[in-house]
């Protein structure tokens, strides 16, 4: 299988980027209430090292996802999703053997994948591979999953169906149903305003501020995300440092919070920025 991703010199390699971005994430320091280079964040279960064993297990995936992408290039969008998920669950069994057992990156793999995918998709039909063709290709390959999925849902048991249930909010799955909205709306316009790794807190400030994060809800309640979205905001309407970061991170490892899916999003953001 991985040979058929054919070598387009001329395209950009959205797998590499993907794991690369994994990688940024995680050493971007500090980074309030996740696993850093200085701490663990919110986290009694995961630390540096462990999240580096998993995107090791993860990153082979992410070329799989696209060689999918490409191998089903001309099959229709709706029929996509059924074909992916296989091998997404697969990754995620691949994370949670690396880790023995710890849910470090399901949601990474969920948004990251599906960006290689469509990725994989649009080579395969012969087009550009840009930021704005790969939001319009996953938001298609997406269209319908809240109703499927949440909507009317009998059983619910992760964090995601609960939330939708309780609260109304869609997660991962409205995020990638969109287009990675967020991603694009809130985060992209502004990613020019600051360099280095001023850059990559700047714009997981703007996540903090906006994403309806499922795991600050399931860690805090709807009190738990305004706390962070508060925070977050202020710092970036009064400027912020190193120092105001330090505080945050102390202030949310306090209660236990950690935006888990903007750590998510901050590395898509990262890979449609390298290819907007
Ligand atoms: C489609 C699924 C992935 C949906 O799973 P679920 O029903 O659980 O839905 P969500 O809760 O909405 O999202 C799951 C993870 O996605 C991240 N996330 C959360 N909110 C958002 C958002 N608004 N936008 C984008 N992404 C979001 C988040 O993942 C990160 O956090 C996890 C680590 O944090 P932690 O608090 O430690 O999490 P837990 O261990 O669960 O809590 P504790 O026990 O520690 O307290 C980690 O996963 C990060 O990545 C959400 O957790 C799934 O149902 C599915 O279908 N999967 C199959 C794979 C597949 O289909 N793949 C296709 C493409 S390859
Ligand atoms: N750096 C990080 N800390 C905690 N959870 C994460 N999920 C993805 N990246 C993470």
């Amino acid at each position: 299988m991985a040979g058929l991703l054919a070598i387009n010199a001329t395209e950009p390699d959205v797998p590499g980027l993907a794991a690369l971005a994994l990688l940024l994430e995680l050493d971007l320091t500090p980074k309030p209430g996740l696993v850093d280079r200085a701490n663990n964040g919110s986290h009694q279960d995961m630390d540096h090292a462990l999240l580096l064993t998993s995107i090791t297990a993860i990153t082979p995936w992410l070329t799989v996802f696209a060689n999918i992408g490409f191998e089903h290039a001309h099959h229709p969008a709706a029929e996509q999703l059924r074909l992916l998920r296989p091998a997404g669950i697969a990754c995620e069994q691949a994370m949670f053997t690396a880790t023995s057992g710890v849910n470090t990156h399901k949601g990474g793999i969920f948004s990251l994948g599906l960006l290689c995918f469509a990725a994989g998709r649009l080579q395969g039909q012969g087009r550009r591979v840009s930021a704005d063709a790969l939001c319009r290709q996953v938001s298609e390959i997406c269209r319908g999953l809240v109703a499927r999925e949440l909507v009317n849902r009998k059983t619910c048991c992760t964090a995601g169906e609960q939330q939708f249930r309780d609260y109304g909010l869609t997660g991962a799955r409205g995020e990638v149903e969109s287009g990675f909205a967020t991603v694009r709306n809130r985060v992209l316009p502004f990613w020019h305003l600051e360099q280095g790794e001023r850059q990559l807190q700047h714009a997981l400030l703007r996540l903090m501020a906006s994403n309806p994060d499922s795991n600050l809800v399931s860690r805090g309640g709807e009190a738990g995300l305004r706390y962070v979205q508060r925070y977050a905001a202020m710092l970036l309407a009064t400027g912020w440092d190193n120092a105001a970061l330090h505080q945050m991170d102390q202030a949310l490892m306090a209660r236990r919070l950690s935006p888990g899916g903007s750590a998510d999003l901050l590395a898509v953001a990262w890979v449609l920025a390298a290819l907007a």
